[in-house]
């Protein structure tokens, strides 16, 4: 699904990198839903705090118990997120099983205002919708070790209704395959063990992202 991705068309038109595109690489980090991205991030953003900074996403998805407005997500209604994507205010957006996620513009200035290096977490939609853009970030991908593991943490996670954990398996079908499609992604990490799947992250982002500022 790709309703809309406005920002990639004038970034690129105007053939100008807006000063907020420039600086250290950002990471985009995608994997089906349940992949263990949001664990992985949090350690990160904890244990690096001053080099990393999250891009808050805009959703319009109900906020799960413990999720707070601004810092997991700057939670909102369709109407008033479709008026802001109309108003050319979003980097991109995608409907992800029944709802729809962008990150703004603002959202990844904010980030880099601070002088930190931003990372975004995005579907594999958003993925292809950043590589138009100027945003030249590294692209990793988080994986579950296998369909049925991730359907566990999924159903462990106890976030979601039955429909939803069905939507997102789908989807995750499609991103596990769609994930080792060449030049999609820099590297692709299995979460198998947490903290194997951490220290990976760690030694790629030491690698490429802080030596690339
Ligand atoms: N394209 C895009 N996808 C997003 C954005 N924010 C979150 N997502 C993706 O939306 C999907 C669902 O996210 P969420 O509802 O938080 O569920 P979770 O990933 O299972 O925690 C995940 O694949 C996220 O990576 C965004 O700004 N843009
Ligand atoms: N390596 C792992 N082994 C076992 N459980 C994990 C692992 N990584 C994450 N989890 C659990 O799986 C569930 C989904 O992880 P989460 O970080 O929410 O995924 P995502 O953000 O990709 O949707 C959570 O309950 C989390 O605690």
């Amino acid at each position: 699904a790709c309703p809309t991705h406005p920002l990639s068309e004038p970034i690129m038109a105007s053939g100008k990198v807006p000063s907020f595109f420039s600086g250290p690489r950002p990471v985009v980090i995608s994997g089906p839903s349940g992949a263990g991205k949001s664990t992985l991030l949090k350690k990160l953003l904890k244990d690096y705090k001053g080099v990393f900074g999250f891009s808050v996403s805009h959703t319009t998805r109900d906020p799960r118990p413990g999720e707070v407005d601004g810092k997991d997500y700057h939670f909102t209604n369709r109407k008033a997120m479709q008026e802001d994507i109309d108003k050319g205010e979003f980097i991109e957006t995608d409907e992800f099983s029944g709802n729809l996620y962008g990150t703004s513009k603002s959202a990844v200035q904010d980030v880099r205002a601070k002088g930190l290096i931003c990372i975004l977490d995005v579907d594999i939609a958003g993925v292809r919708h950043i590589k138009e853009t100027n945003l030249d970030p590294i692209y990793i991908s988080i994986q579950p070790p296998s369909i049925e593991v991730l359907e566990e943490r999924l159903r462990g996670r106890a976030t979601e209704t039955e429909e939803k954990i069905q939507s997102r398996l789908e989807e995750a079908r499609t991103d596990m395959e769609e994930c080792n499609e060449p030049g999609l992604f820099d590297i692709v990490i299995v979460n198998s063990d947490l903290d194997e799947a951490y220290e990976k992250l760690q030694s790629v982002l030491k690698e490429v992202s802080l030596k690339s500022g």
